[in-house]
């Protein structure tokens, strides 16, 4: 690839070069941290450190998109979930992927790069956060990206159709309609159609129901991944007033006495295991900013003395401020296995819907929530977004399953777009220095488990539409026919559920802090001065998509918002 040879440009700082203080530390080079960096250094008299615990990966696979699956273990965490005892036995632990490499989890993530429906950025809205709606997210959505019109005979073949208005045309990340693509496509299409799922324009534009194309973070010209590196960080990797240093570690943030921010601790990789390792300070004069992704942020929170304060003294870690939702709120999606249509809950289960729904909003709202939501504030946050999701799933123009389709003739994912349960991701109180513990609570609530087995029931509805039973003769691998009775789907949901799509969020949620909230609508945190969080941990609700897209969207709205530009 030697055409890509700008792709890989850096400009990595060696420690000695680092200086005592900057304006801005940003911790986490991952994905939203360079969306960060680039907007911020975009002034010159405005000095930027980004401390990053993954290095560089100047391997061309990155690249490669047909090595979207690589082994990316020297790019990633290593670590697994709390044994869920709800779930069966073989499948309780289960792993929890995190990017670990500058890019973050856009340089080994699988590239579908869709938006949630505008119902599910209005429901952020809706929870007290003014300005969080799909329109205010819209101008960033359109920021963040450039949308490459795929090739005109493709499109008419496939009758590709997308909304022009919605993407940007200078926007760091490429958007391009995959136009290499399975014939048999258009039989699995209209299987969908036979059933009533409607065709969208677009499903970028808000409309993340029914049937549409979906676009890839991938850069069609040279048919290689367009990810936070290429986009935001190799075009201004030579800005002097812009120090990215790579294989450290952030430990915490120091405060003064006031409870305002004045920098971060921070130790080599590879000393982490040394106890007597040398502890480095920066001080940061403006801001810190979180971008260490929704698995580290709230570790880092909480080691820094922000979280649950019965938590934290149970961990012998000097208390800050009690804010009972660090940790708290996670979400992800649950998929279920059977071997990209988004579907409203009634098309998957038109007998159903209304009275699953019905039985989900007349839960107590507490009543399936972890243990350790013993604030009341948490309860309460829960109980608002109970309605507004009971809400979403009656809806016919949101979706309550995604179920991606390539056209192959097989696999299918069930990915439940509208998790109700919530998880919690807390430090390790024996040792906070230590990977932290998470919990997804997968159908910790019954009424995603009564989901996850309508869909298993779709997917064989779905199999017998004329259309797709004619032309691939599907035979049912896995659960397999056998399993037709209630109590057999649920033991197949609760033994195959893999607990996550890698769409960790929520765990520093934008809400209100009498609701759980961490973060206001400008991102800070609450009772402590001089520390926002831009990464993932922000969505108060996982919007029903993969999350890179709104990732990039929440990140340019945040350094807007720190620019002071609302
Ligand atoms: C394997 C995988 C596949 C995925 N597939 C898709 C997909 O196909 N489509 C999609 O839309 N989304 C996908 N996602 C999700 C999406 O990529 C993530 O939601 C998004 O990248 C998260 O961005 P972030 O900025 O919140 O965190 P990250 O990008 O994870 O960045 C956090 C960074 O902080 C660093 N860090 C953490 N702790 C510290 C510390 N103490 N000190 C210093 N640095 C620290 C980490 O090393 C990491 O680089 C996938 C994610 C993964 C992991």
């Amino acid at each position: 690839y030697p055409q890509l040879q700008n792709e890989f440009k850096q400009r990595a700082v060696k420690p000695s070069e680092i200086k005592g203080s900057y304006d801005y530390v940003i911790i986490g080079g991952g994905q939203s941290g360079l969306v960060v960096a680039n907007r911020l250094s975009e002034d010159p008299k405005v000095s930027v450190l980004v401390v990053e615990y993954g290095y560089f990966d100047d391997s061309y696979d990155v690249l490669d998109i047909q090595k979207v699956f690589r082994d990316t273990t020297h790019t990633k965490y290593n670590l697994t979930s709390v044994p869920q005892t709800q779930l069966g036995e073989a499948n309780q632990v289960q792993s929890v992927p995190a990017a670990a490499v500058v890019g973050g989890g856009s340089a080994i993530n699988g590239m579908f790069f869709n938006r949630g429906a505008a119902d599910d950025y209005d429901n952020w809205e809706k929870l007290g956060n003014p300005g969080w709606g799909f329109n205010g997210l819209l101008p960033y959505f359109i920021k963040s990206t450039t949308l490459q019109i795929p090739d005109a005979a493709f499109a008419k073949e496939f009758n590709a159709t997308w909304d022009e208005k919605v993407y940007g045309k200078n926007g760091p990340i490429q958007a391009s309609i995959y136009p290499v693509q399975y014939p048999a496509l258009k039989s699995v299409w209209t299987g969908f159609e036979e059933l009533g799922a409607e065709r969208q324009k677009s499903g970028d534009d808000g409309n993340a129901h029914g049937l549409f194309w979906a676009t890839r973070s991938i850069d069609d010209r040279t048919r290689t991944r367009s990810y936070a590196r290429t986009g935001y960080y190799a075009p201004v990797a030579e800005r002097k007033n812009l120090d990215l240093l790579t294989g450290w570690r952030v430990n915490t943030i120091t405060f003064d006495k006031k409870k305002q921010a004045t920098g971060i601790n921070m130790q080599s990789r590879d000393s982490i295991t040394d106890a007597k390792a040398k502890i480095t300070s920066i001080k940061a004069r403006k801001e810190v900013i979180l971008a260490a992704g929704a698995l580290h942020t709230p570790q880092i929170l909480q080691r820094s003395g922000v979280g649950p304060a019965s938590l934290l003294q149970k961990a012998n870690v000097p208390l800050v401020i009690d804010l009972p939702g660090v940790g708290a709120n996670m979400q992800d999606h649950p998929q279920v296995t059977m071997i990209v249509a988004l579907l409203p809950l009634s098309l998957v289960s038109p007998a159903n819907y209304t009275s699953l729904a019905k039985s989900y909003l007349s839960q107590s709202s507490a009543a399936y929530l972890p243990a350790s939501y013993s604030a009341a504030t948490l309860k309460a946050g829960y109980a608002k977004q109970q309605k507004l999701l009971g809400s979403s799933l009656l809806r016919k123009d949101n979706a309550a399953l995604e179920m991606p389709f390539a056209g192959n003739g097989g696999y299918y994912l069930l990915m439940l777009t509208k998790p109700v349960s919530r998880g919690t991701i807390n430090i390790n109180t024996s040792n906070p220095y230590a990977e932290p513990l998470v919990d997804f609570n997968t159908f910790g609530n019954p009424a995603d488990l009564a989901i996850a087995m309508e869909a298993f029931k779709f997917g064989r509805v779905l199999h017998n539409t004329k259309t797709i039973s004619s032309t691939f003769h599907p035979v049912e691998l896995a659960p397999g026919a056998q399993v037709a009775s209630e109590k057999d789907l649920e033991k197949a949901a609760r033994d195959t559920v893999v607990s996550t799509t890698a769409h960790l969020s929520g765990t520093a949620s934008l809400m209100p802090r009498e609701l759980g909230g961490v973060v206001d609508t400008e991102l800070k945190v609450y009772g402590v001065k001089g520390v926002r969080v831009v990464d993932a941990s922000v969505m108060p609700l996982i919007p029903g998509a993969h999350l890179c897209s709104t990732v990039y969207a929440v990140a340019e709205k945040a350094a807007d918002l720190i620019k002071g530009r609302k």
